[in-house]
């Protein structure tokens, strides 16, 4: 048998499946093996798969027999049924059995498996048969074997007349008992019952399953069991094996060689029937009612190399059960925003009877790793309780919230899980895996955003509604082989096989269990489930709480082998078949929509994720909120504090301008006493007046500005503008004049005058100097005040500290210039006295002079006398000299 192995799920080849990219539409054809092997071959080139080549066992020939339309025969497989687990679970369909596109049932009839006893296969059943007609399979024992009966069980001259009669609800016979399910909406998996003979292992009965009423079978509730037959690779599509019959359209295989039968399941896929169809037929709706709270299990079972992985995982061009799956699931999440999930996922493997756990373990690289090489992480135990059920604990899981998160999950599980080469597939898995996906779920609060209050405050608020966890399984069991040469896969084989039988022997054994003794058959007896840890893990879902779906793979023997070889393959295969008919038959599923839990939300413990994150955002989010209050309150004191500040900043700038104003007030006062000592002379009955009486200052302060230049001018322009200041002085002022007109006493005074006016305009000079300081000490103070502002709650006090300094310098400032001005009035009167001084003076010579000009006579005859004797030289009075 040709090797086809690159499209299986090869580690690396599974790595590049398009994880940021999960398929959402239909998927293409699978491809047929020519193009598969052409595809391997390529991947083979590229270094992607290892390049262990197949061997071909040399007994397998292609058995001599005459070719016989095959189950891969196009004209039955092609057109299949398309209702399959669709309606899962239920409703039942009331039409007939199958699609119309179904070719016509004569074209099965080509086929023709003949019972060992030559016997002709059964008629239809008569009315009133029992419910479920049968072709003659019949159940004979309860053993883990399976044996074809010897009486007219399996006379199947024509598959044709035998198989076809699914529409007319004849041709099978009804089961002893009828095994429904009171699942709510869900059904019974009262498919064909296979009875083992205890210990024969070869006497199998099989019952049809079609209600004569209704016209169709059950079996389309909550277990579906399915076959797959792989292409064979070698196979040209001519056909070659006459032995074996698969009609994909009544979903029945039939093998019309020693020990043979008609098997009938929910689906039968043949070699045209890719990956996206098995996944709609066998899991789609599974995984919808997972996502609506049902636990749900989907496994596949298997010789090695017939196809388990490939369907399980599928490749890149053709993915399979488990990323369609996750598809869906998201898919679900989106359509259904009135609820809020939470998914979390684990990934184990069972080894050699040990479970490792495939997501704590680092793989070596990217690639495959040996398996010699491997390092697996801690052993997990399997625990029991009966709110769980049975689980693996310590098992890493995974919150994932994205398709490409939760594949990109898996596909690290898948580096790391055990594989190596056997005599039929170079990359066989030699584990079971164990793919986990735990959803939980809950109705979002009306009212709140996704965020809404907790489960805590919902039930004091009086809302109802828990957090409901369902469980989806999706296992990829390890292939049975009975031949290995190599001792570790001797050894993996025996651990495998082992398991696989404790499995095939507790589906057997379910038959006899009643509803009620999950754990036990009828006679008491334990179900073997703690004989392997696969079955205890399988426990929960093999015990009926779960949906289950099963694909069985086969693959036929390539028609190039023959003998023992042969002989072997085609007992695996009729093993497979058997498994699938019994699981078919015995399983019984109450799966019910899991509890929605209110507890969740207080037990610390709990399982319930979605609620304990629910409150914990709940809990962040009240943080959050009182965090911001208080830097909401922060900012309130901060802007409040610098609002006061900029107010006390205002005021203050109000005083410093008061106090200038009052400065220059002061300063122009200055200016009119200097002027009124000036133009008017002694006039200290004013000044003192005025500068006695601040209050009044102040008054006069409020006069305009352009008084001072008025002022002013005097200084510049002269007298005449002095006289218009002071018109009511023009007696004094004519003295000034008149001094000035008079001889040298006049000229003397005019100098003292003119001193005096430079001094008056030294004065203004300092005036102007001390406007100038004035104004730096305001805008010191305004920076000042702006250092203080900055940061007022950093720098206690240094603005009020500031405001007083202001304030003492102002008063110093007042002080000083009231001491400047006290001196420069002293000074003024020291002039005003000099000036009266010089005014008494003169007014003395003024008097001198006059008393002289009185006595001319005397004078004159002197002065006659004189300049007779002398020459008239005349002696001038002793000047200036008061
Ligand atoms: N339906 C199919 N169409 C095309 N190729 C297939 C199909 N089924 C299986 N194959 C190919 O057959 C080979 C073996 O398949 P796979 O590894 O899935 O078998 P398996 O049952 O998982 O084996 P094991 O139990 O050893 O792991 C692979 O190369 C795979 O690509």
């Amino acid at each position: 048998m040709a090797t086809t192995t690159t499209t299986t799920l090869p580690r690396p080849p599974r790595a590049s499946f398009n994880a940021s990219q999960p398929p959402t539409s239909a998927l293409p054809a699978l491809p047929n093996s020519i193009s598969s092997r052409a595809s391997t071959q390529n991947l083979r080139k590229a270094s992607l798969l290892p390049q262990t080549p197949r061997k071909v066992s040399g007994a397998l020939q292609r058995p001599s027999t005459p070719s016989v339309p095959l189950l891969t025969d196009a004209k039955i497989l092609t057109p299949r049924r398309a209702v399959s687990i669709a309606s899962f679970p239920k409703p039942p369909r009331t039409g007939g059995g199958r699609i119309a596109s179904l070719p016509p049932a004569s074209s099965l009839s080509t086929c023709n498996l003949t019972a060992k006893d030559g016997n002709k296969p059964p008629s239809p059943s008569p009315a009133g048969s029992p419910k479920r007609g049968g072709v003659g399979l019949e159940r004979s024992s309860s053993s883990p074997g399976v044996k074809t009966s010897k009486s007219k069980t399996i006379s199947v001259g024509s598959l044709g007349s035998g198989f076809s009669g699914g529409a007319s609800g004849t041709a099978y016979l009804s089961p002893p008992h009828s095994r429904s399910s009171s699942a709510q909406g869900s059904y019974s998996t009262n498919a064909t019952t296979i009875d083992a003979g205890a210990g024969s292992g070869d006497e199998l009965t099989v019952r049809g399953r079609t209600d004569e009423k209704s016209g169709e079978r059950e079996g389309k509730g909550n277990v579906i069991v399915s076959v797959r037959v792989r292409p064979d690779a070698n196979d040209s599509g001519g056909g070659g094996n006459s032995e074996w019959t698969i009609d994909g359209r009544d979903g029945k295989v039939g093998y019309g060689g020693k020990d043979g039968g008609i098997y009938e399941y929910d689906n039968v896929f043949g070699q045209n029937d890719n990956n996206s169809r098995v996944y709609d037929s066998c899991a789609k709706r599974l995984v919808r009612r997972v996502m609506e709270g049902y636990h749900g299990t989907v496994f596949a079972y298997g010789m090695t190399g017939t196809g388990k992985t490939f369907s399980m995982q599928g490749t890149t061009s053709s993915p399979g059960v488990i990323p369609l799956a996750i598809t869906d699931i998201f898919s679900f999440i989106r359509e259904t925003p009135h609820r809020e999930f939470l998914l979390r996922v684990s990934y184990l493997e069972i080894y050699n009877e040990r479970i490792h756990d495939l997501l704590a373990t680092q793989p070596g690289g990217t690639g495959f790793t040996p398996l010699d090489q491997q390092t697996k992480g801690e052993e997990i135990k399997l625990r029991e309780d009966a709110k769980r059920g049975v689980y693996a604990t310590p098992l890493k899981e995974e919150i994932v919230q994205s398709p490409t998160q939760l594949l990109r999950v898996i596909a690290r599980g898948d580096l790391a899980r055990r594989t190596g080469s056997t005599q039929f597939n170079a990359r066989s898995s030699r584990s079971h895996a164990v793919v986990q996906i735990v959803v939980e779920s809950r109705d979002r609060i009306p009212g709140t955003t996704a965020g809404g209050g907790s489960m805590v405050d919902n039930r004091r608020a009086g809302i109802t509604g828990g957090v409901r966890v369902s469980t989806l399984s999706l296992i990829d069991l390890a292939g049975s082989e009975r031949a290995a040469e190599n001792k570790e896969r001797r050894t993996e084989g025996a651990h495998i096989n082992r398991s696989l039988l404790t499995l095939g022997t507790v589906i057997a054994r379910l038959s006899s269990v009643d509803k009620e003794g999950y754990g036990k058959d009828k006679d008491g007896n334990h179900l073997p489930y703690r004989d392997s840890k696969l079955t205890r893990l399988l426990q929960p879902a093999l015990s009926g709480g779960s949906l289950v779906s099963i694909l069985c793979t086969i693959a036929l023997p390539p028609s190039q082998v023959s003998g023992a070889a042969n002989a072997t393959h085609i007992g695996e295969t009729m093993n497979t078949l058997k498994f699938a008919a019994r699981a078919r038959n015995n399983i019984v599923s109450h799966a019910k929509k899991a509890d929605e839990s209110l507890a969740g939300g207080v037990d610390a413990g709990s399982r319930v994720l979605l609620e304990r994150y629910r409150m914990e955002i709940t809990e962040l989010r009240a943080q959050l909120d009182s965090q911001k209050r208080k830097e909401g309150d922060d900012m309130r004191d901060r802007e409040e504090r610098e609002e006061r500040e900029v107010e006390r900043h205002s005021e203050q700038l109000l005083e410093i301008q008061l106090a200038r104003t009052a400065l220059k007030e002061r300063i122009e006062h200055l200016n009119r006493l200097i002027l009124s000592s000036k133009s008017s002379g002694v006039n200290s009955t004013r000044s003192s007046h005025l500068s006695g009486n601040n209050g009044h200052m102040s008054s006069l302060s409020i006069r305009s500005s352009t008084t001072t230049t008025h002022l002013a001018r005097p200084f510049s322009t002269g007298s005449s503008a002095s006289t218009a200041i002071n018109g009511g002085s023009s007696s004094e002022c004519a003295d000034d004049d008149s001094t000035g007109e008079f001889g040298d006493g006049s000229a003397t005074l005019a100098a003292q005058v003119r001193a005096l006016q430079a001094d008056v305009a030294d004065k203004n000079r300092y005036i102007a100097t001390l406007e100038k300081r004035l104004l730096q000490a305001r805008r010191s103070s305004q920076s000042r005040a702006s250092i203080g502002f900055s940061p007022p709650h950093k720098v206690p006090g240094i603005f009020g500290g500031g405001e007083l300094v202001e304030e003492a310098r102002v008063d110093i400032l007042l002080r000083e210039k009231d001491e400047e001005i006290v001196e420069l009035r002293a000074r003024l009167d020291d002039k005003e006295r000099m000036v009266s001084a010089l005014r008494s003076a003169a007014r003395k010579r003024d008097v001198a002079e006059v008393g002289r000009r009185s006595k001319p006579s005397n004078d004159e005859g002197r002065r006659r006398k004189a300049s007779g004797n002398s020459g008239g030289t005349a002696e001038e009075p002793e000047d200036g000299t008061f």
